[in-house]
């Protein structure tokens, strides 16, 4: 069994900054559960919808009860007139992840938490209407329609992202890759995103400003943004030599390779073997003879030359392109997703709170005399 990896230096790396009882990373080295429950289970056996519930309601749902929580999440898609406004105020060149923060912000001043007791109502309507939210912004800048996006067939969230998007009800295995896709992505721990969260929740702050908060730090290419960016990377080649002969400089010229490393796994990410074979799955369905191929190279070639693992950003961002997304779209889908997770650790830390305030090593400056304006310099 793999070690886990060593930790230390900045960034509170190896620091234990509270208790969760949602999820292991990296516990053995290269694993991730939810609430007990091993990633690649959940993943070949679960609902999206399922594990949401395991996430914020501590089990896994029968099959009345999730019956009707998809019901209440399909009830709940629709987007008040305000918002629609102002998503439309948008402009086309934005990037989706601020309309998705703008979004959420917006929906907080709509239906705002005006009591924690509404805490799991305000969670699933955030849940139902993040696709509805992206998409009705997409498809209202880039083609001027405006999309209805509460009668929609699909019932599962990743399938309703995708017939919104495109306008039409997903294929079979395109709605399960979603559902795969967004059960990789829905809990992590302490990452940075979900801390942000939980330090907004430990000021007592409302849900919609922990998530505001929360999809702020996952934008950032060192954490969410990664799987555009490792889009952005694989489009430059055209094969696997190329790919390979272009990774090999971009690492003498020491840049960062997105989609690869983690701050928590030593050797890799378990959810990049199942993203994976979805991928190569959809590469064989849509007959694709250089993405697959120049994204198996790069994974080679990190791991030859630096030690390097794909994380779960990696092959996501080949499976999203072979499903039509548009690559700007792929971040947005993390929100879709980790807002179960962020939402559960809110409730976590509400239910246990002590402010989260560390402290630092001060680096300044010892004391200054005060300098009247007229004699500094
Ligand atoms: C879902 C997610 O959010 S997963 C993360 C998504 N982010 C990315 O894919 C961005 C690319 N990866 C990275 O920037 C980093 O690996 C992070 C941010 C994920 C983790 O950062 P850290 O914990 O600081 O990484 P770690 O301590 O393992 O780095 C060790 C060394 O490998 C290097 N390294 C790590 N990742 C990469 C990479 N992707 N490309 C090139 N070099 C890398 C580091 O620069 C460091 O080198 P140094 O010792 O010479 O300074
Ligand atoms: O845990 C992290 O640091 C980043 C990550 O993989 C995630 O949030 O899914």
């Amino acid at each position: 069994m793999a070690e886990a990896k060593k930790l230390s230096g900045a960034g509170l790396r190896g620091q234990v900054a509270g208790e969760t009882a949602l999820c292991t990373v990296g516990k053995t080295g290269t694993g991730l559960t939810y609430r007990g429950y091993d990633v690649t289970d959940l993943a070949a056996n679960a609902q999206f919808e399922e594990v949401a519930y395991l996430l914020l309601r501590g089990k896994l749902p029968n099959q009345a009860e999730l019956d009707a929580y998809k019901a209440k999440l399909k009830s709940l898609r629709n987007l008040p007139d305000a918002l629609k406004l102002v998503l439309e105020q948008i402009p086309k060149d934005a990037h989706p992840m601020d309309v998705m923060r703008t979004g959420c912000s917006m929906l907080g001043n709509l239906e705002t938490e005006q009591d924690f007791s509404e805490q799991d109502d305000k969670i699933d309507r955030m849940l139902a209407t993040f696709p509805a939210i992206i998409t009705y912004w997409y498809r209202f800048a880039h083609e001027g329609v405006r999309i209805d996006t509460a009668n929609s067939e699909c019932d599962s969230i990743g399938g309703l992202f995708l017939e919104l998007l495109h306008g039409k009800k997903p294929s079979e295995l395109h709605e399960r890759v979603m559902n795969v896709s967004l059960i990789l992505y829905a809990e992590h721990e302490f990452n940075a995103s979900t801390f942000t969260a939980r330090v907004c929740a430990s000021t007592l702050s409302d849900i919609h400003s922990c998530v505001t908060g929360a999809i702020g730090s996952l934008r950032g290419p060192l954490h969410g943004g990664a799987n555009e960016a490792a889009m952005e990377l694989i489009q430059r080649f055209q094969t696997p030599e190329e790919a390979e002969a272009g990774l090999m400089g971009m690492l003498e010229r020491k840049e960062k390779i997105m989609g690869f490393g983690h701050a928590i796994y030593k050797e890799s990410d378990p959810r990049n073997a199942i993203i994976k074979q979805w991928s190569e799955k959809l590469a064989k369905e849509v007959g694709d003879t250089v993405l697959y191929p120049v994204s198996v190279r790069c994974e080679e070639v990190m791991w030859r030359e630096k030690k390097l693992f794909c994380n779960a950003d990696f092959f996501h961002a080949s499976a999203y392109h072979f499903m039509g997304i548009p690559t700007e779209l792929f971040t947005p889908i993390f929100v879709m997703s980790r807002v179960s997770g962020w939402t559960a650790h809110v409730k976590e830390q509400r239910a246990n709170n002590r402010i989260i305030r560390p402290s630092a090593d001060y680096t300044g400056p010892e004391h200054q005399d005060w300098l009247p304006i007229e004699e500094r310099s």
